[in-house]
């Protein structure tokens, strides 16, 4: 059975309930967005399915395995997680912070495979001409993209990506989607969490809608960026242009 999985996942943090029997699919082939209002469970639900965070009830197989029965250098060389920004990365050179996505393959060194994956990922994020720099140095924007590229450079079939595109300008975000387009196209799965919704219009094959700990529905974007469901989970009317969804004003304010 290939593609991971999570069937049924209940978690509760803190004494409040944040995912409520939680049953999502990423296949190898496709990119999911995982969207919905602030606190809905998005981060959650990918933590969860990247193995950082255990669940109360319910389980994650991946490629029919359960996730909290691997190795764990096994599961980051099968699973590679790209979180929303945290704590302010090190001064270390933003190559030499790109290669330690390598560290999952230390079992199996191979130095020219290791060289070419950063290689790979400094020039899908556009970072070619910021090897060189300290990485604290970096704006917002291009530390979302540095994070972005050690999370390419392990190389992971499958790739869980939260808000990565949130602090880029629109020449970056969109360079961003078209990456995980060709992911896809070349077998991965990616599941990535999004707030801009024309986005996961454009560039997602399916959408996973989710609002206070549940999945609330999924499928293509035409089925799930309707009218109604943008109102009811967002409480905001939309604007349909080229048949992009644009939020458009707060339900009850004039359109
Ligand atoms: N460690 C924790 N302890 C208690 N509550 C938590 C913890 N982590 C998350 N939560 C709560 O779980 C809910 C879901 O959080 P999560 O970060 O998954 O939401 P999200 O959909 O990713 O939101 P956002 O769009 O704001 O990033 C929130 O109400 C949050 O306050």
């Amino acid at each position: 059975m290939t593609g991971l999985f999570a069937r049924g996942v209940t978690l509760s943090l803190g004494g409040r309930r944040v995912l409520h029997d939680a049953h999502v699919a990423l296949a190898a082939g496709e990119v999911v967005g995982v969207i919905g209002p602030n606190g809905a469970g998005k981060s959650t639900l990918l933590r969860v399915l990247a193995g950082l965070q255990g669940a109360d009830a319910g389980e994650v197989l991946l490629e029919g395995r359960a996730l909290s029965a691997m190795m764990p250098g096994d599961r980051a060389r099968r699973l590679s997680f790209l979180p929303q920004e945290g704590v302010p990365p090190p001064p270390m050179l933003v190559a030499d912070l790109v290669a330690l996505g390598r560290l999952p393959h230390r079992g199996a060194r191979n130095d020219v495979r290791d060289h070419a994956a950063v290689e790979a990922a400094l020039a899908e994020t556009g970072l070619l001409d910021l090897r060189d720099r300290p990485a604290n140095q970096l704006s917002g924007g291009e530390r979302a993209r540095l994070r972005l590229a050690r999370a390419l450079a392990v190389e992971a079939p499958y790739l869980l990506a939260d808000e990565p595109v949130a602090a880029l300008d629109p020449a970056h975000a969109l360079a961003v989607m078209a990456s995980f387009g060709r992911l896809a196209d070349a077998g991965r799965g990616v599941a990535v969490v999004l707030h801009d919704l024309t986005l996961a219009g454009r560039f997602c094959h399916r959408l996973v809608l989710m609002r206070d700990g549940r999945i609330v529905a999924q499928g293509r974007p035409a089925e799930i960026l309707t009218d109604a469901a943008m109102r009811a989970v967002y409480g905001v009317t939309v604007r349909r242009v080229d048949d992009a969804v644009v939020p458009w004003s707060l339900t009850g304010e004039p359109a």
